[in-house]
């Protein structure tokens, strides 16, 4: 989806909160209370109703005309593609309509400068330019899983907008703030780690298959195990000493390790991810081939 807007109204939860319970420092004044999903495509409203449409808070599509949707917002999250960011925030009005406003933006390889120069070149930031931030989620979002890079600005964000910006993406999984120059790693191992983790889980069950699992077993006890040895480390256990507590001496764990190790896995995965680092640094320059042979 190209433009997503959400506009905030004050926060009904508030209400709720009775005079005895302690205010939570950490939830925004206000909270979005409104959706509005932009595309330019009419089919897409199908699709992000189908996606979004049994939350309980009020959706609004718009077809080919973000510059309503953006008029109307006070947050916006910007989702096109990479080099497609420059098409819509060119558009005729667009600057006047995010005047003040927030701009999250998730796109792999486009920095907040790069954003900030095209919106207002030459440094002429008026007093009310909107406020750039640079996040990267990841697909787990849909689960409410996901791991979400939040690039700590310089100079700062206002407190209401770091709260803003962390509880949003709090609420669809956990975050972290990193400096920009860590962004493109944080894209490689968040953004695409879904994909590389899935990899790796299919391979597991695939070994299970030809040993004579069925399918949906495999994939499912490969999903289970994955999940339950991602919840010990983030339980605080290190991954080393899990992998040598279950490596009982002479044991099938550590045989099946050797067999790894030969593989050279380790590096192979080290590599996916300081591969995809490098190709994410190159989306937002507009360079062709990003994904070519390098040697
Ligand atoms: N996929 C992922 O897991 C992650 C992706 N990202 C980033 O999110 C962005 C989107 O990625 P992804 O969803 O995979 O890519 P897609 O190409 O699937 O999505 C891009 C969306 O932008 C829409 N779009 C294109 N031009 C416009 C426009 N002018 N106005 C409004 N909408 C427009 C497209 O509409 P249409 O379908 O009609 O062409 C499409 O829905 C990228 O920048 C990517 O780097 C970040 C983290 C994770
Ligand atoms: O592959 C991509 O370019 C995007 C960015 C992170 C995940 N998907």
């Amino acid at each position: 989806m190209g433009g997503v807007m959400s506009s905030l109204a004050e926060a009904r939860t508030r209400a709720a909160i009775s005079k005895d319970t302690p205010k939570d420092s950490s939830v925004p004044a206000r909270l979005p209370a409104k959706f509005i999903a932009c595309d330019m495509r009419v089919e897409a409203e199908t699709t992000v109703k189908n996606a979004l449409g049994h939350y309980n808070f009020p959706l609004k599509t718009i077809t080919n005309n973000n510059l309503e949707g953006v008029r109307e917002a006070d947050i916006i999250l910007l989702s096109c593609k990479p080099q497609g960011f420059k098409a819509i925030l060119g558009e005729e009005g667009m600057k006047d309509a995010l005047k003040g406003k927030l701009l999250i933006s998730i796109l792999a390889g486009v920095t907040s400068e790069q954003i900030e120069g095209f919106l207002y070149p030459g440094g002429n930031k008026p007093a009310d330019a909107c406020r750039i931030v640079r996040v990267m989620p990841n697909t787990a979002s849909f689960v409410r899983e996901s791991m979400s890079v939040i690039q700590t600005c310089t100079p700062p964000l206002e407190e209401n907008h770091l709260k803003l910006v962390t509880w949003i993406f709090n609420q669809i999984g956990r975050t972290a703030s990193l400096p920009a120059s860590n962004m493109d790693a944080c894209t490689a191992l968040c953004g695409s780690g879904p994909a590389f983790f899935a990899l790796v889980m299919e391979a597991a069950a695939d070994g299970a298959v030809a040993m004579g699992i069925p399918r949906a077993e495999a994939n499912l006890m490969a999903a289970q195990t994955m999940r339950g040895t991602t919840g010990l480390v983030l339980n605080g256990e290190h991954p080393s000493i899990l992998r040598e507590k279950v490596s009982t001496p002479g044991g099938c764990t550590i045989g099946g390790l050797m067999v790894l190790e030969e593989g050279t896995v380790r590096g192979h995965v080290a590599r996916a991810v300081r591969e995809a680092t490098v190709v994410a640094s190159q989306l937002g320059q507009g360079a062709v081939n990003v994904n070519g042979p390098r040697r």
